[in-house]
């Protein structure tokens, strides 16, 4: 979550001032530091490029394995097919089917939303909001900690709420980084289903290993009297929130399994991902989600 900067909010009469509404600068993303193997940027030139252009280097490289062409053409691939490159040849394919349709990022706590709804946001020419932080912003700089503690979590989902239903009623061309339990309310999908809802699929081990990692102070229901090893009082959180609200994600419109991205692109663990191979899996499904639409939308199917 961000540090609160422009909002005000006044509580006793439930309002949130819009007018100085203002998203923070998209910032650094530390994770473009990436490791470029060779098998890496390969594999995702390879599993991302559309299937004209992976053909075309199929052909260029197979033809001796010594040549210096093939060299080359390895090289080419290095400097050609860089992440950035193929996240925003996605953004490209995507954009003009949006019609400046909003997207919100749904998943688990620790997800990612935040991460790499940025980077999405970067590449679409969108503006990034995170909705924790419009809350907090709304509440003068209350944290969502202090939120919980000293309102309950009643009065944060009714702040909640109202973010959505502004955001998705006044802005257009936003990337929308939800809170995790934004999906139990009916409500908020009827706002989110204004624009594109993507669900961060993230196994609850890998969620855990990154909650350890940065610890529970701003997330208050993750917080537990339970002793035992940061990673283990983590998980049993995670599951037993799982269980109450892991069907409400499947409401979103595109899925985004880093399982699946993980096997797709022959790595080992889900934690071999970064952000940007995600968000690049992101558009792609997006583009599956709109490819379904239009279809649906067309009386002869076609
Ligand atoms: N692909 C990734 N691989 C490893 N760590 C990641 C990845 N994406 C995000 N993280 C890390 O996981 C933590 C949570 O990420 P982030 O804040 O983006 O998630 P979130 O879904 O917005 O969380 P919350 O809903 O709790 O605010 C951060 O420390 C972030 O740096
Ligand atoms: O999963 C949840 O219910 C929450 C996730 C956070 O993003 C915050 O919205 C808050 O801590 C609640």
């Amino acid at each position: 979550m961000e540090a609160a900067t422009v909002y005000r909010f006044q509580y006793s009469s439930s309002c949130i001032d819009w007018r100085n509404f203002e998203s923070k600068p998209l910032g650094s993303i530390r994770y473009t530091q990436k490791v470029k193997e060779d098998k890496r940027l390969r594999a995702l030139a390879l599993a991302h490029l559309q299937p004209e252009k992976r053909r075309d280097h199929r052909q260029r490289s197979v033809p001796d394995k010594n040549s210096s062409a093939l060299l080359e053409s390895e090289s080419l691939l290095h400097s050609q097919f860089d992440e950035e490159l193929v996240l925003k040849r996605k953004a490209e394919e995507v954009i003009p089917f949006l019609n400046g349709r909003s997207m919100y990022l749904v998943g688990m706590m620790g997800s990612g939303k935040t991460t790499v709804g940025k980077i999405m946001a970067r590449a679409l020419g969108y503006t990034f909001f995170d909705c924790d932080t419009l809350i907090e912003q709304a509440m003068n700089g209350t944290s969502v900690a202090e939120i919980f503690e000293h309102f309950g979590e009643s009065v944060f989902r009714e702040k909640e709420t109202e973010a959505l239903k502004k955001l998705s009623l006044t802005y257009h061309q936003v990337v929308v980084s939800t809170g995790g339990g934004a999906v139990i309310r009916p409500i908020n999908w009827k706002y989110m289903h204004k624009g594109i809802s993507i669900w961060l699929d993230v196994p609850l081990e890998a969620l855990a290993h990154r909650i350890a990692a940065v610890g529970t102070s701003s997330r208050p229901l993750l917080h537990d009297d339970e002793s035992g090893d940061a990673y283990t009082v983590a998980l049993n959180r995670l599951k037993t929130i799982w269980e109450v609200r892991g069907e409400s994600y499947t409401n979103a419109s595109a899925r985004v399994s880093l399982e699946n991205i993980t096997s797709k692109l022959g790595y080992r663990s889900v934690s071999d991902l970064t952000p940007t191979e995600i968000a690049i899996e992101a558009f792609e499904q997006v583009q599956s989600f709109l490819n379904k639409e239009d279809g649906m939308a067309r009386p002869d199917g076609l």
